[in-house]
């Protein structure tokens, strides 16, 4: 059985294979010059006073200035190493199924973790599995059969001792008093992470370990000898080098409250190694859960706070957001976001503000720290001014979108929107709040809500579907465009009830409405949807361009657009990524051509093509009328699916098969929604080719948008193939 969890399966199933890497985090500077504080733990006990003083100088120093520093002497034997790693070998080397079913203890929870469910990112996940648990838990493991147990105790103990000398030397520098840490060296809640990092195949943006600091008084981490820490100084990222028999420690997030921030808890992660697989053993010092943590002298820069609720909030960002970060330390501050930010981040050039200081250890940084003081509006401001000044730097952090996506830059068709396809995926409800009027469905915004919907798994996006189809119904004041019994009320029952995936069936069971008929209004109202989208897209594209003013007289309906051809060449540029500088690019291309009165032609030339097809006149035949006609013979019209369309000019195609045995692999080959005449069912029922079902449907006949706007809908070929696409996948994966 494999031990290996299973990695790419899951990154993809979260990323999709179209999602371009990120590229947020700058890359690591070559450590050669730069060498991490080293502490000899052997001149504390057996040298001069003199040379003891020195050592807790260089140890403080290194707390100060780095946060992080290695120690050697540590009086730890090899062999306890050797033991610890071999036993580290051990757990991992078990099957993964293995590894997730067990339970170590009546008492414990399950404490190994892989990858990263919560990631919004990819820049968000690890490529490591880890094993966590509280010292209390481990020593209540049975232990008949293996070391396990034994082992992690001897080393505890080992590490501990270690670690209780270099609490002490630290608090007495801050006014902590000796006692405080013996109580917390009971180490009932302190805990122990082992760490196995796998190469990972998505490139060097995916994190090993995301960036982050740790939630402890400190960390005491024992290494193999392959590398892959990093640390955070001065805004860059610097390599640890791992030195054989030394101990890396770093200062956590408590040490730097409880010593005012004198100590600095540094951002740190790992780089997954290149083709080997790599150890790590972490020890954490934590107080207990209620330990209040304050400065003991004054003033005092951040308020009391017990470790229980610090944790609580750094889990919920963690769940919330796919990181782990200290900003929870700025946000327990008693002073001021900017007070802070300038004690915190020394080296503010005169004149800067304290974001644009934040901005200079990391982009991200002052970003989030903006969205922990929602109602400062002077930090927002700031933030919005540094994003949008640095947008090619800050492009890629989802959390920078609402500072640089905005009505107001959308209303003025800003530049900044040009970044939108280097962002990472928003979270779908950000991503649904793109969809209401004051975004005017602008195409780049358009195209990315598409992105990030395809990048989160299916169900994660059906939860939100009824929001979905309800931002997409908006028609142009903003109004929900009319809706016929049946489907409002599968749209409230979905919307009334926090459903779970598998629930959904139930429920549309309850509504007792036939499954089919369900689909079929569901893709009407789709249908709707696309459109009231479409209009809005091209609503836009038509306002920004002189040109596109000539194409009024040769707007017809959707066939006019080239779906034969761009139809798969949008499926493509999904699966590659930069899917909206495409969708731009033929934007573009297609207003020149209109402008320069070539559209007609090439419109001609393809319904000529589709003469020659003998399955095109077939379709014909029946009910592909052509545009003038349609518009001749009044408000219905029928028209099909750009899928659908491509197939026609593909013999091959089962264009007289039905709808429910076309290939539901590949992309969905249904009609979409027709006029649902009773004259229309009849007629169609005496068809001799009865076998097609189309599902007829009127098409914003009652929409008052229909006819004042149809002609602009020219003009978004690719945006329009792709969002169709997109829905029409999700829509036949789903119902
Ligand atoms: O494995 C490493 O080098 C670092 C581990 C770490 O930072 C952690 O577990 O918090
Ligand atoms: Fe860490």
């Amino acid at each position: 059985m494999a031990s290996r969890p299973p990695f790419e399966t899951h990154f993809s199933s979260i990323f999709g294979s179209s999602f371009p890497r990120s590229t947020s985090d700058e890359p690591t500077v070559q450590t050669s010059g730069i060498k991490l504080p080293v502490i000899d733990l052997s001149h504390l006990t057996n040298g001069e006073e003199v040379t003891r003083k020195r050592c807790v100088k260089q140890m403080v120093e290194a707390a100060k200035e780095w946060g992080f520093f290695q120690v050697v002497n540590h009086g730890i034997p090899k062999e306890v190493f050797e033991m610890m790693f071999r036993e580290d070998k051990k757990f991992f080397d078990r099957s993964f199924n293995e590894k997730v079913r067990e339970k170590f203890s009546d008492s414990s929870k399950h404490c190994y973790r892989w990858g990263n469910p919560n990631a919004t990112s990819p820049t968000q996940y690890s490529f490591s599995e880890a094993f966590h648990i509280t010292l209390a838990e481990i020593l209540s493991f049975s232990d008949e059969g293996n070391n396990f147990r034994r082992t992690v105790a001897m080393y505890v103990q080992e590490v501990a001792r270690v670690a209780h000398m270099i609490c002490e030397i630290l608090g007495n520098q801050v006014k902590v008093n000796s006692k405080y840490f013996e109580n917390i060296f009971a180490l009932q809640n302190s805990f122990l992470r082992l760490n196995k990092y796998h190469p990972c195949v998505f490139g060097s943006q995916v994190f090993g370990l995301v960036p982050h600091t740790d939630t402890s008084f400190i960390t005491i981490l024992a290494q193999d000898q392959i590398g892959g820490l990093e640390l955070k100084k001065n805004g860059q990222w610097i390599g640890v080098k791992p030195c054989s028999d030394a101990l890396t420690v770093n200062i956590g997030d408590m040490f730097q409250a409880l010593s005012n921030g004198v100590y600095q808890s540094v951002r740190h992660r790992v780089i997954p190694p290149a083709n080997v697989e790599r150890l790590s053993i972490a020890f954490f010092i934590c107080p207990y859960q209620e330990t209040e943590i304050e400065f003991s002298g004054n003033p005092k820069k951040y308020r009391r706070f017990s470790f229980r609720e610090y944790k609580e909030q750094s889990e919920r960002d963690v769940k919330e957001t796919g990181l782990s970060t200290n900003f929870n330390v700025v946000e327990w501050s008693l002073t001021s976001s900017k007070a802070y930010a300038s004690k915190l981040f020394l080296k503010i050039p005169k004149g800067d503000t304290s974001m644009v200081a934040a901005a200079t250890v990391d982009p991200c940084f002052a970003v989030s720290l903006a969205s922990r003081f929602p109602a400062n509006i002077v930090v927002k401001s700031e933030v919005r001014q540094l994003v949008q000044a640095h947008i090619v730097d800050l492009r890629t952090i989802p959390e920078a979108l609402p500072y640089f996506v905005t009505p107001e830059t959308v209303e003025e068709n800003s530049a900044l929107l040009q970044q939108l396809p280097h962002l990472a995926a928003c979270s779908i409800t950000q991503a649904l709040g793109l969809l209401t009027p004051a975004y005017k469905g602008h195409p780049r915004v358009m195209a990315y809500v598409l992105r990030v919907l395809e990048s989160y798994p299916r169900e994660r996006v059906t939860f939100f579907m009824p929001q979905l189809v309800q931002s997409l119904r908006y028609d142009k004041g903003g109004e929900s465009v009319q809706e016929d019994g049946a489907s409002v009320k599968i749209t409230k029952e979905i919307k009334n009830r926090r459903y779970k995936n598998d629930e959904i069936e139930k429920l549309l069971r309850r509504t007792q409405i036939p499954r089919g008929k369900v689909t079929k209004l569901l893709l009407f109202r789709l249908s709707q949807a696309n459109d009231a989208l479409f209009l809005r897209c091209g609503r836009l594209s038509h306002s920004n361009s002189a040109a596109a003013a000539k194409t009024k007289r040769y707007s017809v309906s959707k066939r006019s657009f080239d779906f034969d051809k761009n139809g798969n060449a949008d499926k493509a540029d999904a699966e590659k990524g930069g899917e909206e500088e495409e969708a731009e690019r033929q934007i573009h291309q297609r207003r020149r051509r209109v402008a320069s009165g070539a559209e007609e032609t090439d419109s001609e030339q393809r319904r000529e093509r589709k003469r020659r097809t003998p399955s095109s006149e077939r379709e014909d035949s029946k009910s592909y009328r052509s545009g003038s006609r349609e518009r001749g013979s009044g408000s219905r019209r029928v028209s099909r699916s750009p899928e659908r369309r491509s197939e026609t000019t593909n013999p091959n195609n089962g264009i007289g098969s039905s709808v429910n045995s076309s290939n539901n692999n590949n992309i969905p080959a249904k009609f979409v929604s027709v006029p649902a005449t009773d004259k229309e069912k009849r007629s169609s029922n005496n068809n001799a080719d009865a076998s097609i079902k189309r599902v007829a449907v009127k098409r914003n006949v009652a929409s008052p948008r229909c006819s004042s706007h149809q002609h602009e809908r020219i003009g978004m070929t690719a945006t329009r193939v792709y969002v169709s696409y997109l829905l029409k996948v999700y829509f036949n994966k789903h119902i």
